[in-house]
């Protein structure tokens, strides 16, 4: 496994950039552990699978540098970096039994049948196709092949990393839930350096350790579920992850009070005065309706979702979520919302602003 370092990278499609904006990948700095399963997660076109073919040397970059181990491979074919890749739709030869699809890998890699057969029964029963060995690939559906793209991704121990570029979009939703399980698993037990590239939350988070969360062409916070969800150092991410996502409202901070129409919520931490687009960010969850304290609101709809309430609100015209639990009570003269003061983020042009201690 190695460490991969991304060092003053950057890439434009374009043969002359001339500003920033004509970068689909913008400057990045950083590395990825040893041994961590990364996702990238973002909305269509914020440049994740730019960044994933840099990383696997289908793409060269117009800026920088990627380093395994600290080995420069920016001009290094895909070949000659040892990673194994999983695309959106199965890579498969269709005239090869399962068992020789899986194989293939090892094979090449000159690997002795005893090994190669007990590898592949191994990747087989975590596939769900021990019983599927013998059949030629072609005539299975699109699920089945996918499933072996897969598991032909993962047979071999020896990879630098492990690259996915959206690899469930094919499988159905029972077996995409085992499938994460069993990657997760995998991961425990073999150590991978895996990079997972979805658009999907729920899959960035139940897979990864760290989550890299990419905007617009840049990445805005890398970090563990738990951070994204208490600390979105951009309000891209708080609205990205979370459902509902979190709250941002218009404010004006003085000191350890934020003004949203006149009505202040009171802060945990106290502000140097700030320039630009200055918002709160609120977690629906840190939101709680109440009848005598708070900002006005007016609820539009209560929706009941199971586990819990989501209610739709309208605070000084802005669209806002508030949570409730399963049987707390709402009812129509709760006409006012309060904030938990230490889940209350401030935002300056759209980047979190760190506090003093008030
Ligand atoms: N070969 C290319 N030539 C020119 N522009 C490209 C090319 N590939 C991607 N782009 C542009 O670069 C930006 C980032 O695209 P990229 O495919 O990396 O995003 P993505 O997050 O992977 O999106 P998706 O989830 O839709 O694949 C987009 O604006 C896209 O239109």
């Amino acid at each position: 496994m190695a460490k991969i370092t991304l060092d003053n990278l950057a890439h434009s499609y374009l043969p002359n950039p001339r500003s920033e904006d004509d970068f689909a990948l913008k400057e990045l700095n950083h590395d990825w552990d040893d041994g961590a399963a990364y996702a990238l997660l973002g909305s269509s076109g914020c440049g994740k699978s730019t960044l994933l073919n840099i990383i696997s040397g289908l793409l060269q970059p117009s800026q920088g540098r990627i380093l395994f181990d600290g080995k420069d491979v920016t001009h290094a074919k895909t070949a000659e970096r040892n990673i194994a890749q999983v695309f959106q739709f199965p890579v498969v030869y269709d005239t090869m039994t399962v068992h020789d699809n899986l194989a293939f890998p090892l094979r090449n890699r000159g690997r002795d049948e005893t090994y190669v057969a007990e590898r592949v029964q191994e990747i087989a029963r975590m596939i769900g196709m021990e019983d599927m060995l013998h059949k030629k690939a072609r005539g299975l559906t699109a699920d089945s092949k996918q499933k072996i793209s897969l598991g032909r991704g993962m047979v071999r121990k020896d990879v630098n990393a492990l690259l996915f570029d959206e690899p469930l979009t094919v499988i159905d939703p029972h077996m995409k839930w085992e499938l994460r399980t069993q990657l997760k698993k995998l991961h425990h037990d073999f150590g991978h350096t895996m990079i997972y590239v979805t658009h999907d939350q729920t899959e960035a988070l139940t897979f990864a350790d760290k989550v890299v969360v990419m905007y617009d062409g840049r990445v805005v916070q890398i970090g563990t579920p738990e951070e994204l969800f208490e600390r979105p150092e951009h309000t891209f991410v708080g609205y990205f992850i979370g459902s509902p996502g979190m709250n941002v409202i218009p404010a004006r901070i003085d000191g350890n009070k934020a003004y949203v129409n006149g009505s202040h919520v009171e802060l945990a931490q106290g502000y140097k005065p700030l320039d630009g687009k200055v918002e709160i960010g609120v977690r629906p969850e840190y939101a709680k309706l109440s009848m005598s304290e708070g900002l006005p609101v007016k609820v539009r709809r209560v929706e009941d979702v199971g586990r819990h309430k989501i209610i739709r609100a309208e605070l000084f015209g802005i669209d806002i979520n508030i949570i409730a639990g399963e049987d707390e009570r709402v009812s129509a003269d709760m006409n006012r919302v309060t904030f938990d003061a230490t889940h209350v983020n401030v935002y300056a042009n759209d980047w979190r602003v760190k506090g003093e201690a008030a």
